[in-house]
């Protein structure tokens, strides 16, 4: 049987030195939470059999739901709470670690989300030739040495000197003597091959890469958001057609117009509503009104198309994005709609969480042609663009003031 290869991603830590409103592990990084990132690089590594995710106590719920549910990270087996030290963390990572029946692991930073999925592989593959294997880089300035950082005392050989990165991979029984080791010593390290070495053990260093950042100040934050590229902007397109009946009521983009026709649906039929969520849905990759709002479900009876489209940007977040500009335009005969698009438009910015100015409702006839032409209905095209959500990090239970 093939021996199981776990990797503990590490995001326990309280990123002091970042600041901000959550730990830095929850924080967005183009448009979804730095510990995502974390993870996918993991979950992309073939090498990769389970992940033990450890966090924050009382962030485990958090976690689930804003870094793993949205992406798909199928290899997440457990999600543990840490401890104060970083060696606390990896200990409680270990022990779930060890109950998957990991025979190796592969320790990563949730604080490194630019790690390539091959760097898991090559550190595996070093592990597995000398029992411990850490990534890492040459260190390429000239390095001083200062003991009150104001006055240089000298200048090192930084030949032999390299900056240590994570993933760090163990045999897994060698990792759990090693901690047992430090904590019946009381020795405390910033990363565990340090361990290792103080064991004696041999700790092959395998060839990282410069942009394998570790996130931990405002800095990190914005030179990963370069390397990343600029945001990502999606199109979608969204189509909807409704019959026109006597005895009902005509809404469009929220606004109730005076009409002796109104449109038929299962919901309140807001054409124009309907196509921007469409439109979104699309954006998204996430399937249509129709599968989303069954026109079968009596919960959706006459419902108002506004607290659905409420329900879709809500979606839209939980997959870690948000409306940027929506355009739509109504085909209809009649009634006159410009008087009222200005009105539509801000209903739909306010629920969309936009400004009038990034929403635009046109309107035209089909200059009396086929059936919309003979007023029998009414249909709508949006296009609309989306892009990441910032921000992503929710409330934090801890910091939550
Ligand atoms: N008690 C701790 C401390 C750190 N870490 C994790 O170890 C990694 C590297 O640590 P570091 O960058 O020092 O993170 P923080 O401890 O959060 O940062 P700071 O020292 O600024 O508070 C991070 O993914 C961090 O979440 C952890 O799991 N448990
Ligand atoms: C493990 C590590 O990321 C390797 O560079 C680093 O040692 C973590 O140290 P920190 O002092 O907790 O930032």
């Amino acid at each position: 049987m093939a021996e199981k290869v776990v990797a503990i991603v590490v995001a326990a830590g309280g990123g002091t030195r970042m600041g901000g409103p959550a730990p830095k592990q929850f924080l967005a990084l183009g448009g979804r939470p730095i510990l995502s990132w974390a993870l996918a690089a993991a979950q992309a590594a073939a090498c990769v059999d389970a992940i033990v995710v450890v966090c924050p106590a009382g962030w485990e719920d958090h976690t689930r739901r804003h870094c793993l549910a949205p992406f798909g990270l199928d290899k997440v087996r457990a999600v543990v709470a840490g401890g104060a030290q970083r060696q606390d963390s990896v200990a409680a990572g270990l022990e779930a670690a060890l109950g998957l029946g990991a025979h190796w692991l592969l320790i990563h930073d949730g604080a490194r989300p630019l790690a390539r999925p091959e760097l898991f592989a090559a550190v595996l593959e070093g592990a597995r030739a000398h029992g411990a294997a850490i990534a890492g880089v040459p260190v390429v300035d000239t390095i001083k040495r200062s003991a009150d950082g104001r006055l240089v005392q000298t200048t090192e050989d930084r030949r032999p000197l390299w900056r240590a990165q994570t993933p760090q991979g163990f045999r897994a029984e060698l990792l759990a003597q090693a901690l047992q080791a430090a904590r019946a010593a009381g020795w405390s390290f910033t990363d565990e091959a340090g361990l290792f070495e103080r064991l004696g053990r041999e700790v092959r260093l395998i060839m990282g890469r410069a942009d394998n950042i570790k996130i931990t100040t405002p800095e990190d934050l914005a030179l990963a958001q370069a390397l990343l590229g600029p945001p990502a902007i999606r199109v979608g397109q969204g189509l909807d057609y409704h019959r026109l009946a006597p005895g009902r009521p005509l809404v469009l983009g929220g606004v109730r117009l005076e009409h002796e026709l109104g449109l038929l649906g299962h919901s309140d039929a807001d054409v124009l509503t309907h196509a921007v969520m469409d439109g979104l849905l699309a954006a998204a990759g996430l399937g249509d009104i129709g599968r989303l709002f069954p026109d079968h479900d009596p919960a959706h009876k006459d419902a108002d198309s506004l607290v659905l489209l409420g329900r879709v940007v809500a979606l839209l977040a939980e997959h870690g994005w948000r409306p940027a500009q929506i355009a739509v335009t109504l085909v209809a005969q009649g009634p006159k709609i410009a008087p009222h698009a200005p009105a539509m438009a801000q209903n739909l910015a306010r629920v969309a969480g936009l400004s009038p100015g990034q929403v635009n409702v046109a309107a035209t006839t089909t200059e009396a042609m086929g059936a919309i032409g003979r007023g029998e209905g009414m249909s709508a095209l949006a296009v609309v663009t989306i892009t990441p959500l910032e921000g992503a990090a929710e409330p934090a239970p801890s910091r939550r003031r």
